[in-house]
């Protein structure tokens, strides 16, 4: 079979992966006092599915994302630029933590990165 025709979830490591590198950032994000604060009304097991579930759907995986829309999730939060870096940092560095090839890293990030005017939208 053509390694080229995988798809980015599966060159992610899939499901497993993909849970395991939300359960990696949520100790980051823990651990990081400029970002938890954000959290503190939050509950966290949503969270890591929604956001798991949004991984695996613009990776091409077998999920729907069915959470708001990322600007209505993240409304009048404050969040700036430097927020937006400080968590897309903390998830490379989970995803390298967790295995994931340095490729579909940068792959996934890529793809999130257009989100960055979405969740800055309504702030
Ligand atoms: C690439 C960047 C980001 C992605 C892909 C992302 C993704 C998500 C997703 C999927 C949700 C769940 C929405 C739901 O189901 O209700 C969420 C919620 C949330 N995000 Fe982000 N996010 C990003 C950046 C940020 C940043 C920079 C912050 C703040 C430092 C942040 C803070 C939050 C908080 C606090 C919630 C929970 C809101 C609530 O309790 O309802 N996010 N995010």
């Amino acid at each position: 079979h053509n390694r080229n025709q995988a798809t980015l979830y599966e060159r992610l490591g899939g499901q497993p992966t993909i849970d395991a590198v939300v359960e990696n950032l949520l100790y980051r994000i823990a651990d990081d006092a400029e970002v938890v604060v954000f959290f503190a009304n939050t509950n966290i097991d949503l969270f890591a599915e929604s956001l798991a579930s949004q991984l695996c759907d613009i990776s091409d995986g077998p999920c729907r994302y069915e959470g708001p829309p990322m600007d209505r999730a993240h409304q009048h939060m404050g969040v700036t630029n430097v927020h937006f870096n400080r968590v897309v940092e903390h998830l490379d560095a989970a995803m390298e933590e967790e295995d994931v090839t340095l490729g579909a890293r940068n792959e996934l990030l890529g793809r999130l990165a257009p989100l960055y005017a979405e969740i800055m939208r309504l702030q």
